[in-house]
């Protein structure tokens, strides 16, 4: 959580980015090597505005790269969004001041000025640039920068940012593999915000930059402080004392097996919230699945509610006699095959449960405290082996643990152990 929290501060450089306002003319300026997905950026920011009711316009100020007008001309054309370039002349800054000029006339309140890339940082490209700045005086320069660099990134920001003042940051090609790591390093070389990030080569395919869910998948963190609002919410604090008590006695009856269903049927779907468990990604439950599993405990509860009561609270399997099992799937609707296999996933759950018998019981009977308690082979036991796997063994269980700061660990095992089957 420490280095969550200090990641989201090093990414926050204290002062928000200049943001253009409807009806008054801004200028803004890319700047950024080549490749790194500038031009197109350029246009998904036109767009972005237009669609909340700019009147953006684009000037291509890149004479270096022969196609990068075409390019630009296209993306426009493609978006509606009137452009300025030149196939004749060579001068940047004169294309710069020029299209300033024929956009201020038509009244655009926002004038995008793509400028050159060069393969690498060369003196003549910083030249270049700052004799557009100097020229057009933009509100804002962004720096766009490729999501891929990693290290690089810094000696690169900081390089834009002497010879343009640079004053925001946009990170492309979060599509990819890229964790976008040198976001942090662009952040504090320019001392600017990121502003957006690209997703994907098409226009719409760009987003407001979100600092949380950045730095989790920066982390590989899943989403943890979601997840525990999510646990707080289907099962408020004072609940919990009954459930640890029960589960430190070793009764595992059908009742709570129904009450833990509920619960987890509560969190909303299970492929969403193993999505936000660290380690663990949506496709380890495919969409089908999901479905599958969610239908599954729907079906396991109908056929619980034609139970009775003595029934659902004890942990006698006697009790559960051929003709009380023929009596259940004639009342629930289902097949004794059915009520057989729900039976048989009841066992399993409640052996994995007894491991946890014995358990120490915080002093405050709150599952936060429950972590402190908990012994790390008692659980590694209790997990079923592809979910310890996926966890990283022992060792990711016990990082993992520090991770969450102690909270409700029996409750999300217990739901694992349901959702993994
Ligand atoms: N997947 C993905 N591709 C992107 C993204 N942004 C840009 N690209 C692609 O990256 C490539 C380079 O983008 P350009 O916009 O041409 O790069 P540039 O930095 O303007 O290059 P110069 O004009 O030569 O300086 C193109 O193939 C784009 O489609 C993104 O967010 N995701």
């Amino acid at each position: 959580q420490a280095v969550f929290t200090e990641l989201c501060n090093m990414l926050d450089p204290g002062k928000p980015a200049f943001t253009p306002k409807k009806g008054k003319p801004s200028v803004v300026m890319f700047v950024g090597l080549q490749g790194s997905g500038k031009t197109t950026t350029c246009t998904k920011y036109a767009y972005y505005h237009q669609r909340k009711g700019f009147k953006p316009s684009l000037v291509c100020a890149d004479t270096f790269r022969a196609g990068a007008f075409d390019q630009l001309k296209q993306n426009a054309t493609k978006a509606k969004i009137p452009f300025y370039g030149s196939y004749m002349e060579s001068d940047p800054v004169k294309i710069a001041v020029e299209g300033l000029e024929r956009f201020r006339k038509d009244n655009s309140d926002l004038i995008i000025i793509d400028t050159s890339g060069r393969h690498k940082q060369e003196a003549a490209l910083f030249e270049e640039m700052r004799q557009v700045a100097e020229a057009t005086k933009p509100d804002l320069v962004i720096f766009v920068m490729d999501g891929s660099i990693g290290q690089a990134a810094f000696d690169q920001a900081q390089a834009f940012k002497q010879s343009a003042s640079v004053g925001a940051v946009i990170i492309t090609k979060l599509d990819g593999h890229a964790k976008g790591g040198g976001a942090l390093s662009a952040v504090a070389a320019t001392k600017s915000p990121v502003i957006f990030i690209g997703t994907g080569e098409h226009i719409d395919e760009f987003e407001i930059f979100d600092v949380k869910p950045f730095v989790s998948r920066l982390l590989g963190m899943g989403d943890l402080s979601g997840l525990m609002d999510k646990i707080q919410d289907v099962m408020p604090a004072d609940q919990q004392p009954e459930l640890l008590a029960k589960l430190a006695e070793g009764t595992f009856t059908l009742r709570l097996l129904y009450d833990q269903f509920q619960n987890l049927l509560k969190m909303g779907p299970i492929g969403q919230v193993f999505s936000m468990l660290p380690g663990f990604s949506s496709e380890l439950m495919p969409k089908g699945h999901e479905k599958e599993g969610q239908a599954k405990i729907k079906r396991y509860m109908t056929i619980m509610d034609s139970m009775t009561a003595a029934e659902l609270d004890s942990t006698n399997p006697k009790l559960m006699t051929e003709s009380r099992i023929i009596r259940i799937a004639r009342g629930s609707g289902r097949q004794i095959r059915d009520v057989m296999d729900m039976l048989e996933e009841y066992k399993r759950l409640a052996k994995m449960w007894s491991k946890m018998k014995g358990l120490k019981m915080p002093k405050n009977g709150k599952m936060s405290d429950l972590s402190q308690n908990l012994n790390i082979q008692q659980m590694t036991k209790a997990l079923p082996p592809q979910v310890l796997k996926q966890m990283g063994g022992m060792g990711g269980l016990q990082a993992l643990m520090k991770q969450m700061g102690g909270k409700d660990m029996s409750k999300m095992l217990g739901g694992m152990g349901l959702g993994g089957d």
